[in-house]
């Protein structure tokens, strides 16, 4: 069988059924050929779609001819896989040397935004919500540890924290809303007005707590959103020479200052060795809900412009929706209030979006 109509076959599938807006092409990281047996690897981060992935592969392939099709998974990204058959530097070159994955978590993702105030939080609470409701088991981190404002947007706020011992130490176990299991530095605070002045070694201790001596539950996390305090300081500093991420991505509105700490922010990113994703566009239109023009509030946006000269991708453009704000002061993300409006679709295609740029 001749390698490219096997992938030719793979480009057409559609993943539709669970919610996937690419082909069994795109999520293909291995192939090998003998005759009519067709040996292949598929990156899925969950479990649950394998069977899936595997009628499909089968759909593809046996109208060419295939008589055996062996489909294996992997979850991780080619470049971590060589990384890890890497020979380690000498230890005393690599700063991040004691960076430890977070436990039971496939993929952690931290959003983060060059400033404050351009919905870096309501894009992070969305993605969790789009990503549960494909189907994955999402746990939502807010380490905005000086503006917690996560929990309230998730119908959190309230949730109690409780302590548990466990063989290896204390952990805490974080409570669940909407399907999504959710910590905070915000459930620990007297109130949520309370201002929190972090000095360097309790800032660690704390983010170390939260990053490792969390109990997210029985079944391990297909990704962790991690809401980053918005800027680029301590945390993230800390963060990146603690923790393994898979990746960041950036949050930012069209307008030109506000692109420039994106630029900053991707600097920041590379130097603590977490690549970035790519960037989220927030508030980018209006549509008018009388005629359904649009409308470009802040003027032709450059983040796509901005996104290619830095190396990265353009994920995808939220517009500015009234019952966005709403929706988040109720406690319930738009995606999963109001799944059929615009920006509800924005945030599902790029959870899409996301999964195919942590495929690479
Ligand atoms: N697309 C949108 N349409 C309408 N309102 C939005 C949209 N995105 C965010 N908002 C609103 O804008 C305000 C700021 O959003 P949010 O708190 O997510 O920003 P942030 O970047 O996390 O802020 P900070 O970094 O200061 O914590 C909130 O009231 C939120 O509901």
């Amino acid at each position: 069988m001749a390698l490219q109509g096997v992938i030719d076959a793979l480009k057409k599938t559609t993943l539709e059924e669970i919610g996937i807006s690419f082909s069994l092409a795109d999520i293909l990281r291995d192939i090998k050929i003998e005759g009519t047996d067709v040996s292949l690897v598929l990156f899925s981060p969950s479990e649950k779609y394998y069977d899936f992935l595997r009628k499909k592969a089968e759909e593809a392939l046996k109208p060419l001819g295939a008589t055996k099709i062996d489909v294996e998974f992997t979850d991780q990204p080619p470049a971590q896989r060589q990384q890890t058959q890497a020979p380690p530097p000498p230890p005393q070159e690599n700063p991040f040397e004691n960076r430890r994955r977070i436990p039971k978590v496939k993929k952690a993702i931290a959003v983060a935004s060059g400033k404050g105030g351009v919905g870096k939080s309501t894009v992070a609470v969305n993605l969790a919500a789009a990503l549960k409701s494909k189907g994955y088991n999402v746990g939502y981190l807010d380490a905005d540890m000086y503006g917690p404002s996560g929990p309230t947007m998730l119908g959190a706020k309230d949730k109690q924290v409780i302590g548990k011992q466990t063989p290896t130490g204390d952990v805490l176990v974080a409570p669940e809303s909407h399907g999504i299991k959710v910590m905070s530095i915000g459930f620990l605070l007297p109130s949520e007005d309370t201002p929190v002045i972090w000095r360097g070694p309790v800032l660690f201790k704390a983010l170390n707590q939260f990053l490792f001596e969390i109990d997210w539950g029985d079944e391990e996390l297909d990704f962790l959103i991690i809401d980053l305090p918005p800027g680029t300081g301590d945390v993230q500093i800390t963060l990146g020479q603690t923790a393994e991420l898979d990746g960041a991505v950036i949050v930012t509105t069209p307008q030109d200052v506000a692109l420039i700490d994106v630029k900053k922010g991707i600097q920041m990113f590379k130097e603590v060795e977490i690549p970035v994703l790519g960037i989220v566009e927030n508030m980018s239109y209006f549509v008018c809900p009388d005629n359904n023009k649009i409308y470009e509030i802040f003027g032709k946006s450059k983040t796509e412009e901005i996104a290619k000269q830095y190396g990265t991708k353009l994920l995808g453009k939220i517009p500015i929706e009234p019952k966005v704000a709403e929706f988040s002061d109720l406690g319930v993300p738009i995606v999963l209030a109001k799944p059929d409006s615009n920006s509800a679709k924005a945030f599902m295609q790029i959870a899409d979006n996301l999964i195919k740029e942590l495929s690479k």
